[in-house]
């Protein structure tokens, strides 16, 4: 037994006292005594026990176990995590169960062999220790998530469109319903999410984002769902999946529209169930997740065309948001570019004072495909390459609409096939720089990466 762990015992008989803590001191860094239960309530004031010892019975004769009960839950009162074991006579079994129905976390038979005590004793004394660092895990996660959960605070923007969707974060945060947001890339489905997370009832808890276009069939149970030790080669120990790990929160599934016809009726059936089993396991485990999802895809269509489960999306979207491309937001364009411009300023340390008149009106006549995104890398180019005091419509390096079609030779106007010339295009102009180009694009790098992988680029 490792020498660590504070412990008390309370009996009324020192012998049992005397035994037991020569017994214990060889093992564990301090075995403190106490004859009489009336002073329980004064040392664990003063003192924190990692496991306390607790006798059932205290006056002369009595063998009811009423007052170990007493104290029992006199303890839990005081400290509800304390870890107790009772000191129960042999064969008194019913005792034993009834102890650890009201909270006890085992017991000790007497007569005791000494390796048995021992053995329960470090159990408890593991079980008090994982029991203080998951508190101290909670306390830091709730800690992390009210820096993440700021609310509307990260929001910019007052356009009567933007109005309508604070409108409807306000009201449908709270009531645990599932959520589809329905956007552009770029246009904030996250920060979307992170609000209706941030205002609902499970704000203290876990907000797990997961990005569908990310992840490869393969791993996508082993991701959502978890695995066993085992389960496959790269299997080398338990873990639980994301459905686990935001359970009691929200899960935000993003891009659910790339989700193949497969992995859609897996992801209906624990939607169903309300559970998972883990790859490799047959154990359910329940899961209580807000389901969030979000997409630039028309499901609608895609249902038509049979890429979409009907049943599935019936599941999401108790309620849509819809997210308005940054080009019809009225007025909202010089409010984030002054916003982005600040927060870049600081980053960067730079001294620009500001964004000129031109530059502001390049910005609001710019079309804006990639969205907020792309407006935040834009102003944040802008910022870090700026020489003078001012931000010229010149160092926003725009490209005008004629520029960026320019030598885009376009033999049709199959959706796809636009956009696999676009890519290579860009691709071509940043000579293969994936960072470079997915900013070109208004993407993110995993966006690029996915349709780099579907054109087969
Ligand atoms: N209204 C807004 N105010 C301030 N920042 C915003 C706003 N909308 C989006 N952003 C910022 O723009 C970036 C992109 O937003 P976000 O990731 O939420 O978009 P998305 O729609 O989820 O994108 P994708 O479709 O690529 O997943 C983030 O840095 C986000 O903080």
């Amino acid at each position: 037994m490792e020498k660590f762990g504070k412990i008390l015992v309370v009996d009324d008989n020192e012998d049992i006292l005397f035994s037991l803590r020569l017994l214990l001191r060889q093992h564990v860094e301090k075995v403190t005594t106490e004859s009489d239960p009336g002073n329980i309530p004064v040392l664990l004031k003063k003192e924190e026990f990692d496991v306390i010892l607790l006798d059932m019975n205290f006056t002369k004769d009595a063998i009811s176990g009423q007052e170990g009960f007493f104290w029992l839950q006199k303890i839990l009162e005081i400290e509800p995590s304390a870890v107790v074991l009772f000191i129960t006579a042999y064969g008194d079994v019913e005792k034993s169960v009834r102890a650890i129905k009201e909270g006890a976390t085992d017991f000790i038979l007497k007569p005791w062999q000494n390796e048995k005590l021992l053995a329960t004793v470090n159990s408890a004394l593991n079980l008090c220790k994982s029991k203080r660092e998951l508190a101290q895990l909670r306390i830091r996660q709730q800690a992390i998530n009210r820096v993440m959960n700021k609310s509307f605070a990260d929001f910019v923007g007052k356009s009567p469109e933007m109005q309508d969707v604070y409108d409807s974060i306000s009201k449908v945060a709270e009531t645990d319903a599932s959520v589809l947001i329905l956007g552009e890339n770029g246009t904030g489905k996250e920060l979307v999410a992170r609000a209706l997370h941030a205002n609902s009832l499970r704000k203290d808890e876990t907000f797990i984002s997961v990005d569908l276009g990310a992840i490869s069939e393969t791993l996508f149970e082993s991701e959502l769902f978890g695995h066993v030790k085992g389960s496959f080669t790269d299997a080398k120990v338990d873990r639980p999946g994301r459905f686990e790990i935001a359970s009691g929160g929200t899960l935000f599934l993003d891009e659910i529209g790339n989700l193949s016809l497969p992995l859609q009726a897996k992801l209906l059936t624990v939607l169903e169930r309300r559970e998972v089993l883990r790859v490799g396991s047959n154990k359910p485990k329940p899961i209580d997740v807000r389901l969030i999802c979000a997409t630039n895809m028309n499901l609608p269509q895609m249902i038509a065309e049979g890429k979409f489960r009907q049943d599935l999306l019936y599941r999401i979207n108790t309620v849509e948001v819809d997210l308005p491309p940054l080009r019809e937001r009225d007025g909202d364009i010089p409010l984030l570019a002054n916003h982005f411009f600040a927060v870049y300023v600081r980053k960067y340390k730079k001294a620009v004072r500001g964004i000129t008149k031109d530059a502001m009106q390049r910005l609001e006549e710019y079309k804006w495909p990639g969205n907020v995104r792309e407006l935040q890398h834009v102003v944040e180019r802008a910022v870090i390459m700026s020489e003078g005091e001012w931000i010229s419509a010149d160092d926003l390096q725009l490209r005008t609409v004629s520029q960026s079609s320019e030598g885009l030779d376009l033999d049709n106007y199959n959706l796809d096939e636009v956009e696999k010339t676009v890519i290579l295009k860009v691709m071509k102009m940043h000579h293969g720089n994936i960072s470079k180009a997915a900013s070109e694009l208004g993407l993110t790098r995993t966006s690029l990466y996915r349709r780099l992988e579907k054109y087969g680029l």
